[in-house]
């Protein structure tokens, strides 16, 4: 049993002491060097305030934390010491400027989880109801950028994301890629106890099997976010919420049934929006909105261009246009950046045959 008291082993104890010493005065030179680097940054924000210029550069940050993944040596894992370094860049960008970022809420909702996995924690976190007040949030000024959810591997398309993004001037300026696992929440003592289960509907449909299998005979309720249903369950202790590990944190509800998602691979898909164009970071992916005629060939001709181009496509949606009934448009991400030749090139032949084109945006790939 090893428990605290007077020291059995002088030359154990004596290696742990010099060890901390060592530690130590690392400590001192980590953080020597983080206020060095912060004084530069703080610089480069003069530079950036005498010329004007936007303080928050995503692609420099995919850069940083791309070489940063690419030196790591270990014994830190790269997503480890990718988090670190993005906590230091965040709180060197709040030292230019604290951005304040909307997103779609409430607190501890996955989207404010992809906020966090984004921007770091030193931004100021601005959750409202909805999309489309995501979008006027940003629009109006009242916030830097905003995050919304565009797809989910399991359910599709976001419409409302979709419909905010034809309709508004902003740039697609990130990407975040989330893995999502939901996980059965709850006070009461065992999975027999519970009586009712609070979820959102898109939670629902990633975890429809094994919803069916354990919680099939219980009274299900439909709640508009994933910690809304934690909320309610925290009330009610035979009730249980399906939610995501950040609602069950925040609301101190403890898991009965851990990634109970039908698919593990489950993953939404985030978008960053600003008024801001963001220029190549080398690994980039660009969102693009089509507006084809309605005719034969149509949107042959709307493909052909990337494929001779060599532009490899990544995604491609339809929506219904809002102005005129059945006419579509379509969503397209590829891979590069609207300044690339190729990207250009191909851009261009979808314009010649025919079809309306509107740059959603260029951004970093999501790491
Ligand atoms: C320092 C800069 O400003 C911000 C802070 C960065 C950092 O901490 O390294 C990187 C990019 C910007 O978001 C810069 O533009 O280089």
């Amino acid at each position: 049993m090893s428990q605290e008291g007077p020291p059995e082993n002088g030359g154990t104890d004596a290696r742990q002491e010099s060890l901390r010493q060592e530690i130590d005065r690392i400590d001192g030179e980590v953080q020597r060097l983080v206020n060095q680097r912060a004084a530069h940054v703080l610089e480069i924000a003069r530079i950036k305030e005498a010329n004007g210029g936007a303080f928050y550069r995503p692609e420099r940050e995919a850069q940083i934390l791309a070489r940063v993944a690419e030196r790591n040596e270990g014994p830190f894992p790269d997503q480890d010491m990718v988090r670190i370094f993005r906590e230091i860049m965040s709180s060197c960008l709040a030292l230019e400027r604290r951005l304040r970022i909307a997103f779609l809420g409430p607190e501890a909702s996955f989207t404010h989880a992809a906020v966090q996995v984004h921007f770091g924690h030193a931004v100021e976190e601005h959750p409202v109801r909805t999309i489309a007040e995501v979008f006027r949030e940003v629009e109006a000024g009242t916030a830097d950028y905003g995050v919304v959810p565009v797809e989910n591997s399991t359910e599709g398309a976001v419409n409302a994301s979709l419909d905010q993004l034809m309709g508004t001037n902003l740039q697609v300026c990130g990407e975040v890629a989330l893995r999502i696992e939901h996980h059965l929440m709850s006070h009461a003592p065992d999975m027999q106890s519970i009586r009712r289960l609070y979820l959102h509907p898109q939670t629902q449909a990633q975890c429809r099997e094994w919803l069916q299998d354990h919680m099939g005979g219980l009274e299900w309720v439909e709640v508009t976010s994933n910690a809304e249903a934690a909320r309610r369950a925290t009330a009610e202790p035979d009730s249980a919420a399906v939610a995501g590990a950040s609602a069950a944190e925040f609301y101190g509800l403890p898991v009965l049934a851990a990634g109970v998602e039908d698919d593990p691979e489950n993953t939404t898909r985030f978008v960053v929006v600003g008024a801001q164009w963001v220029g190549p970071s080398g690994n980039d992916k660009t969102s693009i909105l089509v507006s084809a005629p309605n005719r034969p060939g149509s949107l042959f001709h709307v493909l052909q261009p990337f494929s001779l181009a060599g532009v490899n496509l990544t995604k491609i949606v339809s929506r219904p246009a809002r102005s005129s009934l059945w006419d579509y448009v379509f969503f397209l991400d590829l891979d590069g950046h609207q300044e690339d030749a190729a990207v250009q090139e191909a851009l261009e032949g979808v314009e010649a045959g025919g079809a309306a084109v509107k740059v959603l945006g260029s951004y970093p790939r999501a790491r």
